[in-house]
């Protein structure tokens, strides 16, 4: 057993050390051709970044156990090993003997820390015998401090605690479909529940890829929250749209499937294969381009501009709970002025009457509400269009009192949530 899942367990641990030694985001790790998970079988891949991101996601909880069965920090990489197999004890359940055993011959096998096989040995019994008793109960982990205080400016303490908690459960997987009329029939072949949004949520775990409508293309990963922007426009068929920052393609899927003729740019032509892979995979169809928005000028004007800008991702911290670790590395200001500056240049390429929306995956005033308010007060000849939650499926409190709207990991809490995200739309006078 211990054997079997080790080299899932090797490369989780090497995740977690480029995470909280390298200070390395865990999607940069993830798509390196020569990074942990490269030649591990699909099985192995999963359970190596579902461990690691299980880790990050109750980090604090956990070593707040281990503290009281350490007298002395060990060294990062017999810390981190230590961490897999407290949250194998401790959230996933796993049998004892298999995570004690992956946790020691790991240590051992290495030689840098084959001395600490011992201590190894004696803390994750410790886990085994005492640790639930120390995490059950434990307070939902908080955020960084600067980050809390940041949140609790914006939103208060008790919203920042209902965050903090959604955060801690994670995200199902919310499933968008090319066809709105079969969500039905796909409810019922994916064994999901229909979402007043208009997708689907499943909450079992599965190989996305082995599900039922994959290879044809009929469905694509999507979370719910993030289906809103391109939903704010009216009808798009027959539409010039410009999907400005695209990769790696949930809203240009969206746009093309509601019969737009969609520009799809992004600056990263890494990202914008995965565009390219899922246009292909769902028969839907855009014209791409890689180019710098700061710098491409398009030969003709649309009828709807989509800026889901470049930010903070603050409001997936759900789905990428190492953000939070790597706040510090987050240069806010230069967003707000990037994601300023592209609104102003994608502004000269709206017809008169064309509709813009802006969005954002993030949880700050400053990537949300302040540019919203920013765009009002100058005068660039666009009017500020009330959206209206309640008729996209959403909660009444995701309006802001200006009109937009704010949605929060802690809207549908039973439900599982939903991403942070910001929401505004505009329209070109005439
Ligand atoms: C929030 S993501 C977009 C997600 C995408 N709309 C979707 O639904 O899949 C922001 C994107 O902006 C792109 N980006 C960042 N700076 C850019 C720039 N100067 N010009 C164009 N794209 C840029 C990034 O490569 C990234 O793919």
């Amino acid at each position: 057993m211990a054997k079997q899942g080790l080299e899932a367990r090797k490369a989780a641990a090497q995740l977690l050390n480029a995470v909280l030694s390298e200070q390395r985001l865990l999607s940069e790790v993830l798509d390196r051709r020569d990074g942990p998970l490269v030649g591990l079988a699909p099985a192995e891949r999963a359970r190596a970044q579902s461990l690691a991101t299980t880790t990050l996601r109750y980090l604090g909880r956990l070593d707040a156990v281990l503290a009281r069965f350490l007298t002395k920090r060990p060294p990062p990489a017999v810390h981190n090993i230590l961490r897999l197999c407290a949250a194998e004890l401790l959230i996933d359940g796993i049998a004892p003997h298999g995570a004690v055993d992956a946790a020691v011959t790991l240590v051992k096998n290495n030689r840098r820390t084959s001395h600490f096989s011992g201590l190894t040995n004696a803390v994750a019994r410790k886990l085994v015998a005492d640790g639930a008793t120390h995490f059950d109960g434990q307070a939902p982990q908080h955020l960084p401090k600067e980050f809390r205080q940041h949140m609790i400016g914006i939103y208060g303490r008790e919203i920042t605690d209902a965050i903090e908690a959604a955060h801690e459960q994670g995200a199902p997987v919310d499933i968008s479909l090319k066809d709105a009329s079969r969500l039905d029939e796909f409810a019922d072949r994916l064994d999901a529940v229909v979402l007043p949004t208009g997708g689907l949520r499943m909450y079992h775990n599965a190989q996305i890829s082995a599900l039922d409508g994959f290879d044809a293309g009929d469905w694509w990963i999507q979370d719910a929250a993030a289906t809103i922007p391109a939903r704010c426009f009216g009808d798009l068929k027959g539409k010039r749209v410009l999907d400005l920052c695209a990769a790696p393609g949930g809203k240009t899927m969206q746009l093309a499937a509601m019969g737009a003729d969609v520009t799809s740019l992004d600056i990263s032509n890494y990202r914008m294969k995965r565009v390219r892979e899922n246009l292909k995979r769902t028969g839907l169809n855009a014209e791409l381009v890689v180019a710098d928005a700061m710098e491409w000028e398009p030969e003709i004007q649309f009828d709807a501009i989509l800026i889901d800008a470049p930010c903070s991702a603050t409001g997936t911290v759900r789905r990428h709970p190492d953000l939070p670790l790597l706040i510090d590395q987050l240069n806010l200001y230069a967003l707000v002025e990037l994601q300023q500056a592209m609104v102003s240049k994608a502004l000269k390429w709206l017809k008169p009457n064309g509709e813009l929306v802006f969005s954002t995956c993030s949880l700050f005033a400053e990537e949300g509400e302040d540019q919203s308010d920013w765009l009002v007060d100058e005068d660039n000849g666009l009017t500020h269009l009330r959206l209206s939650p309640t008729d996209m499926g959403l909660p009444q409190d995701a309006a802001t009192p200006t009109g937009d709207l704010r949605l929060r990991p802690d809207f549908w809490a039973a439900e599982g949530g939903m991403d942070g995200f910001f929401v505004a739309k505009f329209q070109m006078n005439a």
